[in-house]
């Protein structure tokens, strides 16, 4: 069984190794709470995706996760059965190409029925100033986190009603109505995913979907690393280690995120738990936000 928090495996890479731990406790829902659900989890091979896999399978749910990424695909299939064991399923897809996303939904369908819960994890960022940023970068990242998420979305509209308890979860970023300076490509398409959200939940709740946006402050990913920092810090006394170290101290509960803080809070909204929860954007970011003032 794995725990909210679990530290990370001997053979996890230095990003991973230096990842802030929450304190541990028991997976803390019943391994039945989702018996019965199939769900898609988009970016699910790495980070919080993986993270939300698993947890979404300790809760009983039967899960496809999807990325671009054949190799990284089969390696997470063996990760969530060595956390968890039980089995993922996964098919390569990329989330911007309408086809893919056909594909997709007939895998999902034809290997585990029609799909109950749909997460929107999927997202691409780079740094690029905004009197920079060219018509193709801009289109590179709107075309991955909000139209992908779109398009997902509504791939499984038809599944989701038939269940009669749909959820769609969508992963934001906290504050983002401060804009996200550096990333205004990114800002843009998560501010625009929290109204998308809200939107479905006004159209579909009479059909019993529900729709929610999950909006996490700073989690230590590899992607982050790789994608927003450079190359992953080699050991705790790396600049960009003893940066983020520093910036743990100006949130509240004096730690960032971990994948585990945010799949926690995925498995509470997917669930009948959160049955009369629709519309709304849930921050995850120990109360970073609370210290940005007014
Ligand atoms: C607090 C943290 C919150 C959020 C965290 C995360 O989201 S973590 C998630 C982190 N995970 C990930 O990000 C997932 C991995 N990321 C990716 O796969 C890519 O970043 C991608 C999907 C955006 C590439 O899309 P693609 O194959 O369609 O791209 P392309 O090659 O066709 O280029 C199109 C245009 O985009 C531009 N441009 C593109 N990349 C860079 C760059 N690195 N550098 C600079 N610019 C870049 C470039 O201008 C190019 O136009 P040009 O100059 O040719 O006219
Ligand atoms: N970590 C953080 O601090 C924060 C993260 N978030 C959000 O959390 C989510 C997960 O981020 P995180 O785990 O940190 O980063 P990762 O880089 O690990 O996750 C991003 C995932 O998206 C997949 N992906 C990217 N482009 C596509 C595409 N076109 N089609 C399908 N899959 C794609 C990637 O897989 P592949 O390359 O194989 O396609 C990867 O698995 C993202 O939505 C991110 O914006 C929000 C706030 C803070």
């Amino acid at each position: 069984m794995t725990v909210v928090g679990t530290p990370a495996p001997a053979s996890a890479g230095p990003a991973e190794t230096l990842e802030p731990r929450a304190m541990t406790v028991p997976f803390p829902f019943s391994p039945s709470l989702l018996a019965e659900r199939v769900a898609v989890v988009t970016g699910g091979a790495t980070g919080i995706g993986l993270a939300i896999a698993c947890a979404l399978t300790e809760a009983g749910a039967s899960v496809v996760i999807t990325s671009r990424s054949a190799e990284r695909l089969t390696a997470a299939e063996m990760e969530v059965a060595r956390r968890t064991g039980r089995p993922v399923w996964s098919l390569p897809c990329d989330v911007r190409e309408e086809d893919d996303v056909a594909r997709l939904r007939d895998f999902v369908s034809a290997r585990c029925g029609a799909a109950a819960i749909v997460v929107n994890n999927a997202a691409a960022n780079f740094r690029m100033p905004a009197e920079k940023m060219t018509g193709r970068a801009m289109r590179a990242v709107l075309d991955t986190d909000l139209l992908g998420t779109y398009q997902v979305t509504r791939a499984f509209f038809d599944d989701l009603r038939s269940t009669g308890h749909g959820s769609v979860l969508s992963i934001g970023i906290a504050a983002v109505e401060r804009g996200f300076p550096g990333y205004s490509h990114a800002g843009a398409a998560k501010a625009a995913i929290a109204s998308l959200t809200a939107s479905w939940a006004s159209e579909w709740g009479p059909h019993g979907i529900r729709a929610n946006c999950i909006a996490p402050g700073p989690v230590p990913t590899k992607g982050v690393w790789e994608n927003m920092l450079g190359q992953p810090p080699s050991s705790a006394a790396d600049a960009g280690a003893q940066a983020f170290a520093q910036y743990a101290q100006a949130v509240p509960l004096r730690r960032l995120g971990t994948p585990q803080d945010v799949a926690a809070a995925v498995v509470f909204l997917s669930s009948d738990l959160a049955g009369w929860i629709t519309g709304v954007t849930l921050t995850v970011d120990g109360g970073l936000n609370l210290t940005l003032g007014p």
